[in-house]
Parts: C-alpha cells; sequence; structure tokens
C-alpha cells in the first residue's frame, strides 16, 4: 500500500449540524446534499435484516458453545454483523452511558465547544473533516476520543459536564476490552483455528476509539444521509445503538436493509483489518445512516484499531488452493482511511491482490 499524503483539511463549517437544524427547520444547505445515485431512492420502507444474536457468555466458555461459534461464524460471513448479548454489561450501565451522552449533546453550544476538535485532527467535539470542496457532508455532530491505551487519552476533550461522563466512560472503555477479547478469541475459534491466531494480530498495543454520534432532526430525510455509505477501517467496530431510532442500514445482497434495536445488545460489526486476517471469510459491510424528520438520534460506535506499526494479512491456515490469498500485507491502514471515505471509495480495494 502506497504511502498516503496526510490529510489536509479545508475551512470547517461555521456552523454545527445542531445548529443548522435549529435554526433551519425547513430545508437543509446544498453542502448536506447527497448527490447521484448514492445507494437508491431514500424512501422510508427498507425491510429489517435478520441480525442474529450471539451470546457472549457462551463464547466465553472455552469448552462449550459449538452452536454459538457456528452462529457467529455463519453471521460475520453473511451479514458481517452480530447482536451481541449476555456480554457482562448490564442494561442500567448501557442507559446511564445513553444517558450522559444524551446530556453532554443537550448543553449550551459553547460549553460543548471547550472541546472542539483542531482542525487537521479527529480527536475530539465538531463535524464533518472536509478534505474536498465536493464532498457532500454528513448530517451529524461527533464527539471523538481515544479510550485505550489509557496514555493515549487526551483528557482535556472528555467532557468534565456531565459529572458522570468520564467516570462511565472509562468504565465502559474497561468492560469492552474483555468483549473485544471474546470475540476475537471466538472468531478464530469458529474458524478451527488456534484461538489466539486474530488475538496476535491485533496486538497488545491496540487503540481503542470512541465516537459519539449526534444525528439532529433533519428536515429532508429524502436527501441527507446521517453517514454515507462507508465500511469501517477498524478490526471490529461496537456501536451501542439509540434506543428508539432505528436509522443504522446495512448493505446486504446490494439491498439497504434496516439494522433492528436490541437496547441491551451491542452491534458489533467487522471492520476492514479482520476482514483482511480471515481472508475475506468474514465480511466487512457496507452501511449508512439515514436521517429522520421526526426524531434525533444518538449513538455511540467505538472502534478497536490495530497499532499503525502493526501487520496485518490474512492468516496462513486460512490460504488454501479452494482460497487464495485475496490481501496483500497491509500497514496503518487507517491512514488511507479518511481519504478514501470521503471519495465513496472503499479503502480495502487498496489491500485486494
Ligand atoms: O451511528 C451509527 O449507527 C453508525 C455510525 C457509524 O457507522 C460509524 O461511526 O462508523
Ligand atoms: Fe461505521
Amino acid at each position: 500500500m502506497a504511502e498516503p499524503p496526510p490529510p489536509v483539511e479545508l475551512q470547517p463549517q461555521a456552523q454545527t449540524v445542531q445548529e443548522l437544524a435549529a435554526t433551519n427547520r425547513n430545508d437543509v444547505p446544498e453542502r448536506y446534499i447527497r448527490k447521484g445515485d448514492n445507494g437508491g431512492v431514500l424512501d422510508d420502507s427498507f425491510p429489517l435484516l435478520d441480525v442474529p444474536t450471539v451470546d457472549f457468555g457462551l463464547l466465553a466458555s472455552s469448552t462449550a458453545g459449538g452452536e454459538e461459534l457456528e452462529k457467529l461464524r455463519s453471521a460475520l460471513s453473511s451479514c458481517g454483523c452480530i447482536q451481541a448479548i449476555n456480554h457482562g454489561i448490564t442494561s442500567a450501565f448501557l442507559d446511564e452511558l445513553r444517558e450522559v451522552a444524551r446530556q453532554f449533546f443537550a448543553l449550551p453550544m459553547e460549553d460543548k465547544k471547550k472541546y472542539s476538535r483542531e482542525i487537521g485532527s479527529t480527536e475530539g467535539y465538531g463535524n464533518d473533516m472536509i478534505l474536498s470542496e465536493h464532498q457532500t457532508l454528513d448530517w451529524t455532530d461527533r464527539l471523538y476520543l481515544i479510550l485505550s491505551p489509557e496514555d493515549k487519552r487526551t483528557l482535556k476533550f472528555w467532557p468534565e459536564n456531565p459529572e458522570a461522563f468520564r467516570g462511565i466512560l472509562h468504565e465502559y472503555s474497561m468492560k469492552l476490552q474483555v468483549v473485544a477479547q471474546v470475540l476475537l478469541k471466538a472468531m478464530a475459534r469458529s474458524l478451527n483455528l488456534e484461538q489466539n491466531r486474530f488475538l496476535h494480530q491485533y496486538g497488545d498495543q491496540a487503540t481503542t476509539q470512541a465516537r459519539f454520534n449526534l444525528y439532529p432532526i433533519c428536515p429532508r430525510p429524502d436527501l441527507v444521509l446521517g453517514v454515507k455509505p462507508h465500511a469501517d477501517g477498524s478490526a471490529i467496530t461496537m456501536l451501542l445503538q439509540d434506543k428508539e431510532v432505528e436509522d443504522l442500514q446495512i448493505l446486504k445482497d446490494d439491498q439497504w436493509v434496516s439494522v433492528p434495536i436490541i437496547p441491551q445488545a451491542l452491534l458489533i460489526n467487522v471492520g476492514d483489518q479482520v476482514e483482511i486476517m480471515s481472508n475475506g471469510i468474514f465480511k466487512s459491510p457496507l452501511h449508512r445512516v439515514v436521517t429522520n424528520s421526526e426524531r434525533e438520534r444518538i449513538t455511540l460506535a467505538v472502534f478497536c484499531v490495530p497499532h499503525p506499526d502493526q501487520e496485518i494479512e490474512p492468516v496462513e491456515e486460512l490460504i488454501t488452493e479452494a482460497s487464495p490469498r485475496s490481501y496483500k500485507k497491509v500497514k496503518d491502514y487507517v491512514s488511507i482511511y479518511f481519504q478514501y471515505y470521503q471519495k465513496g471509495r472503499r479503502p480495502i480495494e487498496a489491500a485486494l491482490l
């Protein structure tokens, strides 16, 4: 993979999407209107995807769980995602987390702007990074924070208001490390590999990054997307969905389908780096977020990303005559990610042999 030039960010929008939505109740600026046939007509009749639920209590036991492993393998190699249940994080805790996220986005703008990200960098509060004059913007504001390793956190971006925010996010981060380990081991076992086969490549220097997403009410859901179609550049992504507003869609068999909400579940999807490690057996799904003219939506995505120096490549045992190697060895996969993403291309194309 060629070394990409670092992204150069153009002048950000003067207003957050939340401000736009509050002042402009009937229309949206041209910059947010999607161009071309970027995924078909946006009407509101998308079929619901049947995302398999996987019991993490069963996956975590090293002896039991054959049926659960098969369910995992089959889900990750078809739709590329699962609803993780019994993952050891209580519903009450997930509700607290949703509540501090809601309280943060409800703060007055001047309070939120204390945590604004700096131009050219992703961490902090703000909206879409603009890399080209032609870029269609996403109808979303975000708070982006590195969770781990802990010494990589930039605390100045971690809200002090609401007061419980930092403590709850820290606790969530600790709990997710366990969930990620269970998953990566189970993924290997489900393919009859030694259980640390993916975990070794994932490495012990991996970072986890949290992205709180606010999707304000949008007057033109027929024309505007919350997040344009993309696949994640992570190894895996764990999404805490909004409890009520169902606007995430996945491309399955060339059709956009809605992801149902299970309030106590974590929606976990394969990212490009696990697609590469599994030699394409596990699929990193294309997904997008539609907008909503009635309800705002808040989600929390956590991306689990191998260290940039870590080499990622298909696991040897998965390369056979019947399924030859499909991807090159890659390093620092995330660095080209934004440029491809903003151009609406799939970064994984760069890794294909
Ligand atoms: O908010 C969502 O439902 C999904 C967000 C997403 O795809 C992302 O942040 O990569
Ligand atoms: Fe995503």
